[in-house]
């Protein structure tokens, strides 16, 4: 397999899985081995869209509305060109803990409560600190909606591909033919403005908390490439649950795609564990955050 060179900090994805294995060797399980959730759990309860409620619905209809190539271009032009703010991670977490996501059937629970519930499954599974961390924060980016987002609808859900055919995997499929997007002669093509196998990098999935996360993550941090991939990839469920947009992915994201689902069990099924003390937690994970991330951060 030809090395890759990941778009954070230029270090190659093997090299970099490699390192943390031999860590791993020393500190428990590595980052890739299966996940050890109850086996009684019924996994078929979570994600059950037909189910859903009416929030979860007309969340999803208005999403698939408005994401457009148009205003994914926009989202992206207004990132780099705005100040938002600069605070440490932890005083981001307690900021977001306000938030009740609109799109999601399986949890009411408070964004710190479900952060800390996916980080604690990491590390009872004896996961490295690097993933545990990870699961703490993967969320973070739902502080866009404190940051001058238009809704929930380019904050939250799952995420797919903007530019080309909307793919019949992402959930809700008929909903898209509201977004103008559907009948654009480009837009509407299997790899509308894309190359084939040009790879995800070169893509633009909808805009919303992953994307938003991964760029304040990658030049501040020293998380490694498969951290960085979990967080940007985390809500892509057609591509890592449903196999789609195989048309458009290259060998890079074959490695990618084995750490977004290593990470997915914890996000998705610790959303029914008991509830954490965050008191009695927070010690913990702030010298976790110190070891990875700088005192103080632009937002
Ligand atoms: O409703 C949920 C929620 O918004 C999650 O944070 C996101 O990662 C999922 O993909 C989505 O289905
Ligand atoms: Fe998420
Ligand atoms: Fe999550």
């Amino acid at each position: 397999m030809p090395s890759v060179v990941t778009p954070h900090s230029g270090r190659e994805l093997d090299a970099t899985s490699d390192a943390i294995d031999e860590v791993n060797v020393i500190r428990g399980k590595s980052w890739n081995d299966e996940s050890e959730f109850d086996e009684n759990l019924d996994k078929s309860q979570f994600r059950d869209y037909e189910a859903a409620c009416d929030r979860v619905k007309a969340f999803y209809k208005e999403q698939h509305e408005k994401q457009t190539v148009a205003f994914n271009i926009k989202a992206r032009v207004d990132f780099k060109t705005r100040k938002r703010a600069r605070m440490g991670v932890w005083e981001a977490i307690e900021l977001l803990n306000t938030l009740i996501d609109e799109s999601d059937p399986d949890t009411d629970a408070s964004q710190i409560e479900h952060l800390l519930q996916t980080a604690e499954a990491i590390r009872r599974d004896g996961k490295p600190e690097w993933m545990q961390v990870t699961g703490l924060l993967h969320d973070l980016g739902k502080l866009l909606l404190l940051f001058g987002s238009e809704g929930q609808w380019d904050v939250v859900g799952d995420t797919f591909v903007v530019g080309c055919k909307f793919s019949d995997k992402i959930i809700y499929p008929e909903t898209f033919q509201n977004n103008p997007d559907s009948y654009d002669a480009v837009y509407s093509t299997e790899c509308g403005i894309y190359k084939p196998h040009c790879g995800l990098d070169n893509v633009m999935l909808s805009w919303g908390h992953d994307e938003y996360l991964y760029n304040v993550f990658k030049d501040q941090s020293s998380l490694p490439a498969e951290a960085l991939a979990m967080i940007r990839y985390h809500s892509f469920y057609p591509w890592h649950r449903e196999g789609a947009y195989s048309h458009l992915t290259n060998e890079k994201d074959i490695k990618i795609l084995e750490a977004v689902k290593a990470f997915n069990p914890y996000d998705l099924y610790s959303k029914c564990d008991k509830p954490c003390d965050v008191e009695e937690l927070r010690p913990y994970y702030q010298g976790l955050i110190a070891k990875f991330f700088p005192p103080v951060l632009d937002w």
